[in-house]
């Protein structure tokens, strides 16, 4: 059972081997690209039949042990996965819910000025498609359906932020981020590491953009596991088969 690879062995790659012991594996996973498909907007993105009850059964067999770690908000993740997981940070670490009935808590970083967004609103405007995604500590501009206005958004990212040390631009996944400086998931893996649930467990991350990498790298740096899609999952797909093999075994 152990050693049992979840996704078909014609596939490349052949998903991760499955945990050993559940009952100390702690499953932290981030959202868009990883838990749903990317979609054309982040508004269109689908939960796929079967992911909650997976998410569910993975808190049963884990001891309460599973969180999202997510570029999103909180509250647009509650929009899809309403209170399914233990904890989640949004926006790459800056803000955490620790567990399924706790307040919303923000580190306390930097908010962009606002004319930055007034400014990124009057710059989409003129680019048919596009979507200016404002957050607390910083702003997405996305071009996934204006794509040749993406070397334009990166200048006009780069230009505003350039005068500001406490912000830098991030690349997306067809977008850019204006991101405050001081947060990623790495540091957000560790803080909700520490949390009673997680804490004493081996964490398995999951994500699929440059993002994650952070995630990935203090996974493996406290013992556990680090996995990329498409690098260890060929697929989100394949990687929510995996999961979902995960949630069936014995704890
Ligand atoms: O850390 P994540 O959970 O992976 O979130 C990363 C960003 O995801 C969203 O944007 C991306 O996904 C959209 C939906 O699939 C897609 O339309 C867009 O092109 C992608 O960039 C989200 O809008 C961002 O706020 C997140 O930071």
């Amino acid at each position: 059972m152990h050693s049992r690879r979840a996704s078909d062995p014609a596939q490349n790659p052949p998903a991760p081997p499955l945990p050993l012991n559940l009952a100390k594996t702690a499953f932290l996973l981030d959202f868009d690209g990883t838990l749903v498909d990317i979609a054309p907007t982040p508004d269109a993105v689908t939960v796929a039949p079967g992911l909650t009850e997976t998410l569910q059964r993975l808190r049963a067999v884990t001891g309460d042990a599973v969180a999202i770690i997510s570029g999103r908000t909180i509250e647009e993740i509650d929009q899809f996965l309403p209170h399914i997981v233990y904890a989640i940070s949004g926006e790459h670490g800056a803000a955490f819910r620790e567990a399924p009935d706790a307040a919303i808590t923000h580190l306390d970083l930097p908010s962009p000025p606002p004319e930055w967004l007034r400014q990124a609103r009057q710059f989409g405007a003129m680019h048919e498609g596009s979507i200016i995604e404002p957050k607390k500590n910083g702003l997405v501009l996305h071009y996934r359906n204006c794509p040749d206005a993406a070397a334009v958004f990166e200048r006009f990212a780069r230009e505003i932020t350039a005068d500001h040390t406490d912000f830098y631009v991030q690349p997306a996944k067809m977008a850019w981020e204006i991101r405050s400086k001081g947060v990623d998931k790495g540091k957000a893996l560790r803080r909700i590491m520490s949390l009673p649930k997680f804490r004493d467990k081996l964490p398995i991350f999951v994500g699929d953009d440059k993002t994650d990498i952070d995630g990935v790298h203090a996974a493996q740096a406290m013992g556990g596991k680090g996995y990329l899609i498409p690098e260890d999952f060929a697929t989100s797909d394949i990687f929510r088969a995996w999961l979902r093999h995960c949630a069936e075994m014995r704890p």
